[in-house]
């Protein structure tokens, strides 16, 4: 019996036993998640799917060397969180994602990153979890205000565990930003960042366990990249 992200898995003595990772995509209608993840699946951005189904997809990967076998939950909630047992119990991992042109989708993501404290105040285990801000090449049209979220946030709900955060575009390639936490305060770092690949698959870093469990030490430490 191993641990896989801290749940105990069977039969994985053998080396070449995939890890298995299940992770739910959370946030608003429109924010994007079907497309992230049909981008991740596919490599490429689709504009014409099912933006409604909510559907649970697999994929064989390769990170550090290791075999992993993802699947992703494309979740379709409304507005707010709901029927979240559904993915809470199901996810080792949750993605909360917002739209960079859409104050209310930040602001609506703060409901997930609160419903995520509870899950771990409640199971007395912590998840890794990744905010991201989707629709890069939409920037333009935020305003004024709207461009000082990251930092604003700094010091807000939605960054209290020192979550770690990016911001992608689905539909182009060249658009991905780090905002990363440095001495206490946080600022935003330049693509590409240290997870960089040609192929962007999702990259996942553990560089701190908590010895024992395979858990890591702190949310900030897991990173998984889809766009
Ligand atoms: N400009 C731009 N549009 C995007 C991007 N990602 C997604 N979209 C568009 O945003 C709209 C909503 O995307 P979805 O993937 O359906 O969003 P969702 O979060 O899954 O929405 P629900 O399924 O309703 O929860 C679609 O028209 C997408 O084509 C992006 O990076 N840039």
């Amino acid at each position: 019996m191993s641990s896989v992200f801290g749940k105990p898995r069977a039969g994985s003595g053998q080396q070449s036993a995939p890890l298995e990772v299940n992770l739910a995509i959370l946030g608003r209608r429109g924010v994007g998640k079907s497309a992230l993840t049909v981008k991740f699946l596919t490599r490429r951005f689709i504009s014409e799917y099912d933006p409604n189904l909510e559907d649970t997809y697999s994929s064989e990967e390769t990170v550090d060397h290791q075999p992993v076998h993802l699947r992703v939950m494309d979740t379709a909630d409304l507005d707010t969180p709901r029927n979240c047992e559904r993915y809470l119990n199901w996810a080792h991992a949750f993605l909360v994602v917002y739209s960079v042109d859409s104050r209310q989708s930040f602001e609506g993501s703060s409901s997930y990153l609160e419903l995520l404290a509870l899950h771990e105040k409640e199971t007395q285990r912590s998840y890794p979890a990744l905010l991201l801000g989707n629709k890069l090449d939409m920037a333009q049209y935020r305003s004024l205000r709207q461009r000082a979220w990251p930092w604003r946030a700094g010091s807000g709900a939605c960054f209290s565990r020192s979550l770690p955060a990016w911001t992608s575009s689905t539909c182009s390639t060249s658009s991905t930003r780090q905002y990363g936490r440095h001495g206490g305060r946080w600022r935003r770092t330049p693509w590409p960042g240290p997870f960089s690949s040609p192929r962007r698959g999702p990259c996942i870093t553990r560089p701190h366990s908590r010895p024992g469990t395979g858990w890591p030490a702190a949310p900030s430490t897991h990173f998984l990249l889809l766009a």
